[in-house]
Order: structure tokens, then sequence, then C-alpha cells
């Protein structure tokens, strides 16, 4: 059945209803997924075009003269892929590298061919899976750049994760006093302040969430608020609190083993400065004896972090005027010399499948992370991954929305920017929407939700 509405055409697809629920698409027009597509990506896109053509001296400068050849065919590029979009036209192939590198390019293609005969057509921007063709964009866009013979190294979002940093550096600067006073403190912390400080630990890190290039579709982002003070102004914030859980998994080393927690990163910028202050807490009080950053491979969703941008933010902080930012700096290049923290490439998270078929599809991964005692999955664009995007009851608990993924005990540190949500208790999120018709697009909401609570939904407020 076609509806012309907005000059999209938009067809029912059946396949997007899984025997679990729906999955998001732009066919629905009240989902933040036909909101992305219609406006937000577009902005983005035209925000792309912006910054090549802005940036062509730096560019020519950087990558030589011949490099302004490749940005007209960028430019040339994005501006197809936009109008493509706005005009619900079919994904393309991906161009491929011409030597065969690992180049994951391939696997894209052959999985436009896998939803080409379960959709029973060429999948298109509107009636396709949102979580598949929004990380389409980017991945296409990454390929196109890295065919280029001159600028194939080149992130157009390079300039929007380093503002997102020196934005918040009010900020950063007063957490990274009280983080460095915490790990060097002088007061032998009794285990319930220890404890006390976890909490907080794990909000700081929650709360960086919110600072997202995406969600800004583009527009500079920074964080103004004072990070400790606001805390307790935000817990009523918090949908699902399971730090308890979390606390009681961590607190008793494995005395054989070597305890690694894995950190799935998302945001540059002030986001992962609070991953590094929770990575060196867990550090300093022995909950882990290795922390492993996962950055994405390619510029991906606006802010997420390459590692790029890890050396960047180090760099950076080791040339501040600020005494703290140098000695934290210090603190990190030292975990990172003796192989406390190690940074970790790995393709799969800009790669096309979700987090259940890893272990078909990344064997080797999975088993990689079933090595750690806990992966924390930081932000919505993992969240969607772990739930697969499903539109699930609210109330579903989040081990069932995981169907299975759970290499080791999963932790999703979240705030609420798309249409999926699990863990809540009954009448939560209808309380919410009497409010707020759009809070699940606000990032306003946070989720500390990790799969050994079970079935367990904290009420708002408290932990379980
Ligand atoms: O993963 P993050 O950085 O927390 O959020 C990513 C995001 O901004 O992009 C998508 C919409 O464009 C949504 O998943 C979400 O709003
Ligand atoms: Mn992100």
């Amino acid at each position: 059945m076609n509806q012309r509405s907005n000059s999209v055409e938009i067809r029912d697809l059946q396949d997007i209803v899984t025997p679990f629920g729906v999955r998001l698409a732009g066919i629905y027009k009240r989902s933040f997924a036909y909101v992305t597509l219609k406006d937000r990506l577009p902005v983005i896109l035209t925000k792309i075009i912006d910054t090549f053509s802005r940036d062509k001296e730096n560019i020519i400068e950087k990558y030589g003269e011949n490099a302004i050849e490749e940005v007209k065919k960028m430019i040339g590029f994005i501006s197809k892929l936009k109008n493509e979009i706005a005009t619900n036209k079919t994904l393309k192939p991906m161009r491929l590298v011409s030597n065969n590198s690992n180049n994951d390019a391939e696997e894209w293609n052959k999985y436009l061919i896998k939803r080409t005969e379960i959709e029973g057509e060429t999948p298109l921007w509107f009636n396709t899976v949102w979580l598949y063709c929004e990380c389409y964009m980017y991945r296409i866009l990454a390929q196109e750049l890295v065919l280029m013979n001159y600028i194939k190294t080149y992130d157009p979002f390079k300039q929007s994760k380093q503002n997102a940093f020196t934005n918040s550096l009010t900020s950063i600067e007063i957490l990274c006093s009280y983080v460095i006073d915490v790990i060097y403190s002088k007061r032998n912390l009794s285990i319930m302040e220890t404890k006390e400080e976890f909490m907080k630990f794990i909000k700081f890190d929650l709360w960086g969430n919110q600072c997202d290039l995406s969600l800004s579709a583009g527009a500079d982002v920074g964080h103004a608020t004072h990070p400790i003070q606001i805390l307790k102004l935000l817990d009523e914030d918090i949908l699902v609190n399971n730090s308890e859980f979390i606390w009681n998994l961590l607190r008793k080393p494995d005395k054989n083993n070597i305890n690694i927690i894995d950190i799935i990163l998302d945001n540059a910028g002030y986001e992962l400065f609070t991953d590094f202050c929770l990575a060196a807490f867990f550090i300093a009080i022995k909950f882990a004896d290795k922390i492993r950053f996962y950055p994405k491979l390619y510029p991906w969703y606006i802010s997420d972090a390459t590692i790029n941008d890890i050396h960047w933010t180090i760099e950076y902080m080791k040339n501040a005027s600020n005494e703290c930012l140098r000695k934290f700096a210090n603190l990190i290049e030292d975990y990172l010399n003796n192989n406390i923290w190690t940074i970790e490439i790995e393709p799969y998270w800009t790669g096309p499948y979700d987090l259940l078929g890893m272990k078909e599809h990344d064997p080797k991964l999975h088993a990689k992370l079933s090595e750690a005692k806990l992966v924390i999955f930081k932000g919505d664009l993992n969240y969607r991954k772990l739930v697969d995007d499903i539109n699930w009851e609210y109330t579903t608990t989040f081990k069932k929305a995981l169907r299975g993924f759970e290499p080791t005990p999963i932790l999703a540190i979240r705030t609420v920017k798309s249409d999926v949500c699990v863990g809540l208790l009954p009448g939560v999120a209808e309380k919410i929407f009497k409010e707020d018709e759009y809070w699940m697009w606000s990032g306003k909401y946070g989720l500390i939700q990790i799969t050994t609570a079970g079935s367990c939904q904290c009420p708002i407020n408290e932990t379980c």
C-alpha cells in the first residue's frame, strides 16, 4: 500500500516486523527515524559539505594542490547522497578498495543483497531499517574518503569534536580536580565512601553522554553545568540505576585472572573525558587491572571517538594550562605505556551487524569480550544495536531485549535519544510522555542498565 506524503513515497513493508516487535524505520512518521531521515540527516550532510568548502585552504595546505579535485568529488558525492535520501531512493552498493585490504565494504555490499532478499526489493532510505540505513550513510561517506588518494585520512568532524572538548573546558577542569583528589586521595576512603564515589563516577559518565553532535545535528555542543553540583539534581532523570549490581559484580576482583573492563566508546569531547575519569577510578580502587577502550574505525555519527580523537584529547590535556589536566594526562600516558589501558581497533562497531550477530560474524571479538568482567556500551547508538532498534514494550527486561547477546555481563550507560527503551517499571514511560511527548529524543533521561540485574526494574531514584 503506497501513501504519498511530503514528496516521499512511503511503502509499508512487513519485514520490519520481527518476532519480538517492530524495528524503527522512516515509514513511521511519528518516529525519530522519520524526523532524522527527513530533517536531521540532510542538515548533517549539508554541514559536511560546508566543512569541506570552508576547509578547502587547510586541506590544500595539508594534502597538496591535487586535493582540491577530491574535495570537489566529495562535495558532489554528498550532494547526490543527500538528494537520494530526501527522495527515498534505493541504497547504492559501496565502491570497493582495489587491494583486498581489511576494508569491510564488501561485507556491507553482501548485507545490502541480504536486505534486498529480506525486503523483496532494494532497500529504500525511509522504508528499510533505520539502524541500518543511518549507519550506512556514515559508512558510505567513509568509504568514499578512503578511496581518495590525497584526502583519505581527512575527518570532516574533527573540528566539531575538538570544539566539543574545548567548549566544555570549565566543566572538565572542575571534574579533573575532583578526580585527581579522589584518586590521589590523602584520605583513605572507607568502603562506604568508595561505594559513594563509585556511584558518582558512573553518573559523571552517564551525563557525559548528553554531549552529542549527532543529536545536535552538528551544531556545536559543550558541557556547561557544574558536573558535581548538578549530579543530585539529575538523579530524578535516571530511569534505571543498576549501580548496586555493578558494585556487587566488580568489588570481588578475581585473584587468579586479570580483571578486564571493556568500554565500547561513544562520543569524543566531554564524554570521552568522563570515560577516562571512570576508567581511572576503576584502576585506582582496584576494580580492574586493565581497561580496553574501543573507538570507531571511521569518523562516525559526527561525535563518535576515533583513535585520533583519543590521542588529540590526551595531547591537549598534556599541554593544558591547568595543572590537574596535565597531571591526569601523565597518569593516562602511564596507564597506556604500561598496558593498563589499551586502545583496541575493531571494525565491528562500524560494520553492518547488530550485536547479536557478533558470534557469527566476528567470533574472535565475541571471544575477546568474553574475557572481560564487564563490557560497558556507551551511548544511544550502541544501545540501539544492543536491542536491535526494536520498539520493545518499555517494561521488557534488558536481558530479554539482548536476545542472547551476553559474552559477559553487559552494562549500558546511555541517555535516551531514540524511540527504544527497555527495563522500565510499568507506567514510567507513559507518565513521562504525559509531561513531554518527545522525551525519548532529547537525551534528558538516562539509564545505567546491567544484564546481571535480571528482571529487576529499579524505581526511579533508587538503585536496585
Ligand atoms: O550514540 P549517541 O552519540 O549517544 O547518540 C547517537 C544519536 O544522536 O544519533 C542517532 C540519531 O541520529 C540516535 O541514535 C542518537 O540520537
Ligand atoms: Mn555518538
